[in-house]
């Protein structure tokens, strides 16, 4: 077995399990996250340097239907960061670093959940990506919601007094059970066979506890099925776990603050709620930053037009697109999230914007709350015809 990550003198060293190939060539036109555009597609081969059998290391990866990329930001250029950062969907506005996705951050890694079409031996094939050509990727982890998303559930309070309630003896039909219990059979899509200790271990999950009262319910779970067990194992015999349950409700009862979770935004000033629903920074789902109109000038349809899917008689075509149609979707997708930083936003109005995508690159321009395509040609060709300092930047694609 290889170890290519280990600690030395402080430092962590590691090395890419692969590159990606990616449909966008250059930063310019990325999508900023993999959700602005699904079409945008990407492959990535498992190196052999990192295992004699790189195929080995993806088995049982199609069972899930996306990956987590980490990957790290290459072309940041230098090592810089800030503490403070202006996103584009805050139009120029400072937050914190780490309340962002900013690619300028301390230590230059990004994540982006991806689309996974299909694995092939050692490849696997990416759909709803934003990293660029070459992204070189330090890990796949499988998505699983039922660990990667918060759970929408009742209040860590009513969490503990359910659990409570349960190792009193209390009715296990009482609505907060109820509920969990539903909840964690549609979760888990267990039968009815479901039983008590389950749905308690899965309401104690659901709340995100900490370990000390993890450990303490977990106590009082086994209280109410073993008693003799609880005798021989509890580490914390000066207490009785139950009383350690009920302070545990007690100072959240008195704590109005505790982070919580909700479905949709909250600005700065808001309070928290107390439930385990997730919930994001205002800015993140109403941008000041409108979604743009996207239209193409006849002559960039024709153009378009000219792209076939596969290479026909010299025709230029596409790599990653299957058709026109999902070309120019994912054109459209690229430009209604206005992809200009906020300088060129505010400050280069009514400047041509360049971009490639696929086999394409992309002229077109952005008016009062609309973008419009004015040139589609091959990348090949464009790089022929530019000045030598673009032609570097191109990483022309194999078709
Ligand atoms: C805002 S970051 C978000 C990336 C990731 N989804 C995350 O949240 O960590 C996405 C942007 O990073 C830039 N980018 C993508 N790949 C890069 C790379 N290899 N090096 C530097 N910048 C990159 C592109 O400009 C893209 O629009």
């Amino acid at each position: 077995m290889h170890f290519f990550s280990f600690f030395l003198t402080g430092q962590v060293l590691t090395q890419p399990i692969g590159y990606i190939e990616s449909c966008f060539t250059g930063k310019n036109g990325t999508p900023r996250q993999p959700s602005i555009c699904s079409l945008s597609r990407g492959c990535l081969r498992i190196s052999k340097k990192i295992f004699n059998n790189p195929e080995h290391s993806l088995m049982g990866l199609q069972q899930f239907s996306h990956v987590w990329i980490l990957f790290i930001f290459h072309k940041n250029g230098h090592l810089s960061w800030k503490a403070k950062v202006r996103p584009p969907r805050l139009n120029g506005e400072k937050t914190g670093v780490f309340s962002t996705r900013s690619p300028h951050r301390p230590n230059a890694i990004g994540l982006t959940l991806a689309k996974l079409d299909k694995v092939e031996g050692d490849t696997v094939y990416l759909s709803g990506i934003d990293m660029i050509q070459g992204t070189p990727v330090i890990d796949i982890k499988p998505y699983i919601a039922e660990y990667d998303s918060p759970r929408p559930t009742d209040s860590l309070k009513e969490c503990l007094e359910g659990v409570t309630s349960q190792a009193e003896g209390g009715d296990v039909s009482s609505p907060v059970f109820q509920t969990k219990n539903s909840e964690h059979k549609k979760r888990s899509e267990q039968d009815d066979n479901t039983t008590f200790l389950d749905i308690d271990d899965n309401s104690v999950d659901k709340c995100d506890l900490s370990c000390k009262i993890l450990d303490n319910v977990k106590v009082v779970l086994a209280t109410a099925n073993e008693p003799s067990f609880v005798e021989d194992t509890c580490s914390l015999p000066e207490f009785s776990s139950k009383r350690l349950v009920e302070e545990d409700i007690k100072n959240l009862k008195q704590s109005q603050d505790l982070p919580g979770h909700r479905n949709g935004s909250l600005s700065e000033s808001q309070d928290k709620p107390d439930t385990c629903d997730s919930f994001v920074a205002k800015w993140v789902t109403e941008s000041p930053v409108p979604r743009l109109t996207v239209r193409f000038t006849p002559h960039s349809q024709r153009e378009l037009q000219q792209f076939k899917s596969s290479c026909e008689q010299g025709e230029p075509s596409f790599r990653f697109f299957q058709s026109v149609e999902e070309a120019k979707y994912a054109i459209t997708k690229v430009l209604s999230a206005d992809p200009r930083s906020v300088y060129r936003r505010n400050q280069c109005l009514d400047r041509l914007f360049y971009f490639s995508l696929d086999t394409i690159h992309i002229t077109c321009w952005f008016g009062d709350g609309f973008a419009e395509v004015l040139k589609i040609q091959p990348v090949a060709e464009q790089a022929k015809t530019c000045g030598r300092l673009f032609t570097c930047r191109i990483a022309v694609p194999q078709v």
